[in-house]
């Protein structure tokens, strides 16, 4: 089928942010295709986190155009871009520590569909809460913890928390943002496998540094240097290619 007919999920044209004189982002340019499981990496402060930014709307780009299903959303709230269906996680775990799990997750899916604060009153539909709840414990392995307080969670499981409260509204794309920085390498292992599960049938964009869950989870590989998509292909493309080798994977492909 044409392209026209199906465009991109998300397109990112001459994207460009700037604080005062800093260019950080530069020109990026990105098409991810439904469906499709792609890897964000770079240096660090190539500018990752600020694309990121841009996508879910936390800061508005300086220039260029930020489509998602062709629809311009550059310059809308966070809020406004998730009811569009992307969610995003955070690097840093952004879960309420003194809340259950299964709190934490309810505050999600409420959160999701725009309720909030609202436990003590009675919802509309609150069955289908609890479906989604318990639907979201078995995905991300969490039945055994769910009356456990989140703050209390071994790091590794909290981050598989924070992965559940991403799906939690059923967005059909997921910004995850180093999902398993500070992990071993079982736990980054069983990492990737929920990631996998979670996001089957959806469409994923990643940052991540580990090398072992990017080629092991990802159909391509988006290299960002300087603010700039310098390559975007396979991962064994990218692995081969000799830009990238000096930009960013120097320091590994030296190695014998
Ligand atoms: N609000 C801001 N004002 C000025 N400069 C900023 C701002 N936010 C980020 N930067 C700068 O933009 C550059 C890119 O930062 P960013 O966090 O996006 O990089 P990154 O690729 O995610 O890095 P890392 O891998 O270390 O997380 C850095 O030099 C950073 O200092």
């Amino acid at each position: 089928m044409s392209d026209q007919l199906h465009p991109p999920i998300l397109e990112l044209r001459n994207l460009h942010k700037q604080y005062g004189a800093a260019r950080i982002i530069n020109g990026a340019a990105l098409q991810l295709r439904e469906g499709e499981k792609l890897a964000l990496i770079g240096p660090n402060g190539a500018g990752k986190s600020t694309l990121f930014n841009l996508i879910s709307g936390a800061i508005a780009p300086s220039g260029g155009e930020l489509l998602l299903r062709g629809r311009e959303i550059g310059g809308m709230t966070p809020f406004q871009i998730s009811r569009l269906g992307l969610a995003r996680s955070f690097q840093i775990t952004s879960i309420f520590p003194r809340l259950s799990v299964t709190d934490n997750l309810r505050t999600a899916v409420l959160a999701a569909h725009g309720y909030r604060y609202t436990f003590w009153r009675r919802l509309p539909g609150l069955g289908k809460v609890n479906d989604r709840i318990e639907e979201l414990l078995q995905q991300c392995g969490l039945q055994k913890h769910a009356a456990t307080l989140a703050g209390d969670l071994s790091y590794a499981t909290q981050r598989a928390l924070e992965i559940g409260i991403t799906i939690a509204g059923g967005a059909s794309l997921l910004l995850l943002d180093e999902p398993t920085a500070g992990m071993n390498r079982d736990e980054a292992a069983a990492a990737t496998e929920l990631i996998r599960r979670v996001s089957s049938g959806k469409t994923l964009l990643l940052i991540e540094h580990d090398m072992d869950v990017v080629f092991g989870l990802v159909d391509r590989i988006a290299v960002l240097v300087d603010g700039r998509i310098i390559a975007c292909d396979t991962p064994a493309a990218i692995r081969a290619n000799r830009a990238v080798q000096e930009a960013y994977l120097g320091m590994e492909a030296q190695q014998p």
